[in-house]
């Protein structure tokens, strides 16, 4: 059919316009649409403001004439779901007359169908039933990938391990800021295969050691996934023994939520000595639980609250009233149910570790870190292990395996302790007393039991076990379980409304692209003929659309609603006008899609 312009592509061409009744953008002079699609504007009288003709001026053209590229200059029509939704609609498109010129649309439907009620274009050469009997356009039904289902949203509740959406926005936002710090200059550009790093913690001022070692964590970027990783550098270490490495060996097959992921370990001149590096899985903004719960302690200001106070918790500070105040002012109270769950995910990640025969060793507060609402791991494991790498016998390894894995139960203990009385102390024999009285007063009963019993001496005959542990804090267990499965249905409802960003941002890439490629002009292939024609039209209908003044009209949710159905490859049909105004094609979501999807392969 002659107005089947181009048939592969199916766009179809409607006309090219014969004459310029109007000028290019819209005024309120401009003829009203009404007159030239029914003959008479019902609203003439009530507040239509375009261009009505005298009764006897000469009649616009009927309704059967073919649609000038310019009705599509007409006032411009935004989807009613985007316009109601959105702040910042255009103004223009609800102006008096047009709202009520386009009253009717809003019974139903997305669109003005009048604006729809065009007849195909007339061709002399070629008049066939449909120019008489034009077919109705049918409004495609919604595809269901357009918009994300609405589900309850408690997003903004804060549960034990998410926070509230908004503030888990900015903790993301935030983390993502870490992870792209740009590296200080004086450190190595590269180091076997990593690059960027960047110190963790101050460099000026006391310098920290591990053992008798000093020591600094960086982060780094390596090379072969462009991850960032926490790279712990022990200084002036000698490797006597290549075995050492097998304690990282070990490590780097262990994987728990609780336990910072060891990836690998080498040594290297590049910091200008024999430095030892072991890298980690980075966590951003991690702190440890020593900054986070005790820092205060020693006159630094306390750092931002772990988010950790479940609403009904509240935050109890001691205060010269209390007893216990005499044991250390001002501090804060850790919530008895923040306590159990780093109880549960410490005794889940020694259960872990003890299953395979291996001592932890690093059940301390300065190398716990808290990296998210009530979310703690172990990190710097197997470092130690390297560090003190000895060749015992088998026998003595047993004997002095089994004696660390009592101790990984004493320096739990120690630590319920110091989490408990908000002093790392707090097991230490002056203090002791003080303590157990603290706790009585602030926690159930069953919080004593269980830090006594990992503090209590092993008999030769009745070793402390995790398991034991783990028996004795099972309901625990149990309430965790139940915030972990909370945690996961929050984030996956949260992630559900983030689903179409990506598919946004592709296409907006492929937009990117395709479009505005001048050096590819005389390439027949790619030149802005065919589909990339429809594709340029397109690109300026969602983006580059003007009011009647000629200002660009900046209306995200057209965008996005344009997107999305582009994306989904709706039926629905969308009129696209060249720049010049001499042709003007109708198009459906799908053929557009297609068109892209061919041109960006
Ligand atoms: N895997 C990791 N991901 C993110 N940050 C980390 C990681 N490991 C350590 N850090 C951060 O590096 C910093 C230094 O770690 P380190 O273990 O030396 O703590 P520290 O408080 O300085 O302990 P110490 O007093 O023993 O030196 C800490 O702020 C910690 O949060």
């Amino acid at each position: 059919m002659a107005f089947f312009a181009r048939p592969q592509s199916t766009a179809v061409r409607i006309s090219q316009p014969t004459d310029d009744p109007e000028p290019r953008r819209d005024t309120v002079q401009r003829q009203c649409r009404n007159i030239v699609i029914y003959g008479h504007c019902k609203y003439q009288d009530k507040g239509c403001q375009y261009f009505h003709p005298p009764p006897d001026a000469p009649a616009s053209p009927p309704p059967t004439a073919a649609l000038s590229a310019h009705a599509i200059n007409a006032p411009i029509f935004v989807p009613k779901a985007a316009a109601v939704t959105h702040d910042d609609y255009d103004e223009f498109s609800y102006t008096a007359a047009d709202a009520a010129a386009v009253d009717d649309l809003t019974s139903g439907g997305y669109y003005d169908d009048s604006q729809y009620q065009y007849v195909p274009p007339y061709d002399p050469n070629g008049i066939d039933s449909l120019y008489l009997h034009p077919p109705p356009f049918l409004r495609q039904p919604l595809n269901y990938l357009l918009y994300t289902p609405s589900l309850p949203d408690d997003s903004s509740t804060n549960t034990h391990f998410i926070p509230p959406a908004s503030q888990l926005r900015q903790h993301l936002q935030s983390q993502s800021e870490s992870i792209r710090t740009v590296a200080p200059p004086g450190l190595p550009d590269e180091c076997q295969g990593y690059h960027s790093f960047v110190p963790l913690e101050p460099t000026s001022g006391e310098r920290r050691k591990l053992g008798n070692w000093y020591s600094t964590v960086y982060r780094a970027i390596r090379v072969s996934d462009g991850r960032p990783y926490a790279l712990r550098r022990i200084e002036n270490y000698r490797l006597m023994h290549q075995s050492a490495f097998s304690a990282i060996e070990l490590w780097s097959s262990i994987r728990h939520p609780s336990i910072v992921p060891v990836q690998e370990a080498f040594t290297t001149k590049a910091f200008n000595d024999n430095s030892l590096l072991v890298s980690y899985a980075y966590f951003p903004d991690a702190q440890t639980l020593y900054d986070v719960h005790f820092k205060s302690i020693n006159g630094a200001p306390p750092p931002p609250p772990p988010s950790s106070v479940p609403p009904s918790a509240g935050r109890r500070t001691r205060g010269p009233s209390d007893p216990a105040s005499e044991m250390e002012p001002q501090n804060s109270v850790i919530p008895e149910r923040t306590l159990w769950s780093y109880i549960v995910q410490i005794a889940s990640a020694i259960k872990k570790v003890h299953e395979t025969g291996n001592p932890v060793r690093m059940i301390d507060a300065t190398k716990i870190l808290v990296t998210g609402q009530n979310r703690i791991r172990i990190s710097s494991c197997g470092i130690i292990d390297l560090l003190m790498h000895n060749s015992l016998t088998l026998q003595q390894s047993i004997e002095y395996n089994s004696t660390l894995l009592q101790e990984d139960l004493t320096l739990f203990g120690r630590l319920v302790f110091s989490l408990s009385c908000g002093t790392i102390h707090a097991w230490t024999a002056p203090q002791f007393q003080k303590s157990l009285d603290w706790m009585t007063r602030w926690y159930q009963p069953d919080l004593k039991s269980v830090a006594l019993y990992l503090i209590s001496k092993p008999g030769v005959h009745k070793l402390k076990t995790i398991d034991h542990l783990m028996e004795m804090i099972r309901p625990k267990v149990q309430a965790e379980m139940e915030e972990a499965l909370l945690a996961t249905d929050r984030l996956q409802q949260d992630l559900l409304s983030e689903l179409e960003n990506a598919r946004l941002v592709r296409l907006l890439c492929k937009f990117g692209f395709i479009n505005e490629r001048p050096e590819f002009a005389l390439e027949p292939r790619w030149s802005e003929t065919g589909d990339r024609y429809i594709i340029k039209l397109f690109r300026d209908y969602v983006f580059h659309q003007v009011d009647e003044h000629g200002n660009p009209i900046v209306n995200m949710s057209h965008v996005l609603t344009c997107l999305n159905k582009l994306d989904a490859g709706s039926e629905e049909k969308v009129m696209l006008v060249s720049r010049d105004d001499t042709s003007c094609l109708v198009v459906s979501y799908k053929e557009i899609k297609a068109c892209m999807e061919g041109a960006f392969r």
